[in-house]
């Protein structure tokens, strides 16, 4: 691939395209880490996210292979054909960690992958995308409303007050409860994207040990070694899993 200014762009012979830039390698936010990326795969393959795929189907099922979707920080592309499996052809994930798109591209080599960085402008032209989707992945607002074709959508997931809730009260003695998604709503709306639906996911499940494990792993990289010490010898726990989702239009 080839851009107007003549750089050259390598496929990856697991299928991805490396748009990373010099300075993606440098950059202090390079995307998951593998051990995070890893323990999500693990975590999603036990069908702990299957709820959620429900629940966010009745906002994506209406894409068709007409529909271009894109998806911010897609991860290790398991959220892509559980949701948009029709689409395959006019579905693109974009992330910044090697693991997680070498994992997607393996898993559903018929749609498109990049790894790039997604808080630089995106390699997608205007108004060409249908359904932008950003699962608990980034969000960067100006560039989602200038891809965004006019009547596009945007479906944002973001953790919820109450998310492994019970794991943080443990871990961190106090367990902060804050809820994110109305911050979410400000910052889209700076950019012209309207709130038009709001629903809270939530689910409870019993965990055990390396579960628990996962969802630490995968979720708090603050989480300090004496934190998760705390959790020594915890052999089962009931957990909620809680995430706020958005879906936002275009404004006028
Ligand atoms: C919490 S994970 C969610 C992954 C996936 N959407 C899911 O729900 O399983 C966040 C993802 O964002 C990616 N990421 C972080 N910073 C990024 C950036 N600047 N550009 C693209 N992806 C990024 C990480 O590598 C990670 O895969
Ligand atoms: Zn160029």
């Amino acid at each position: 691939m080839r851009c107007a200014s003549g750089h050259n762009f390598d496929r990856a012979k697991e299928g991805y395209w490396n748009l990373t830039q010099p300075q993606d390698k440098k950059s202090s936010n390079p995307g998951d880490s593998d051990e995070a990326v890893l323990a999500r795969r693990r975590w999603l393959e036990r069908g702990l996210a299957a709820g959620l795929v429900e629940s966010l189907r009745e906002w994506t099922s209406t894409s068709s292979a007409a529909q271009n979707v894109l998806d911010l920080g897609c991860g290790e592309g398991s959220f892509g054909p559980a949701l948009f499996p029709h689409a395959a052809s006019s579905y693109c994930g974009i992330d910044l960690s090697r693991r997680a798109i070498k994992l997607a591209a393996r898993g559903w080599p018929e749609a498109t992958w990049v790894l790039a960085n997604a808080d630089r402008g995106l390699p997608i032209a205007d108004g060409c995308i249908q359904q932008v989707v950003s699962l608990f992945g980034r969000r960067p607002v100006s560039e989602i409303e200038r891809v965004l074709s006019v009547d596009g959508v945007c479906v944002v997931a973001i953790p919820g007050e109450e998310d492994l809730i019970e794991l943080r009260e443990q871990t961190q003695k106090s367990g902060h409860r804050r809820s994110r998604w109305e911050m979410v709503a400000e910052e889209m709306k700076a950019a012209n994207l309207v709130l038009s639906q709001h629903k809270k996911w939530t689910q409870h499940v019993e965990l055990k040990s390396d579960e628990i494990a996962d969802a630490l792993a995968m979720t708090y990289r603050a989480v300090r070694n004496s934190q998760q010490s705390r959790l020594k010898g915890v052999e089962q726990m009931n957990v909620t899993l809680a995430a706020d989702l958005l879906l936002f239009c275009r404004g006028k």
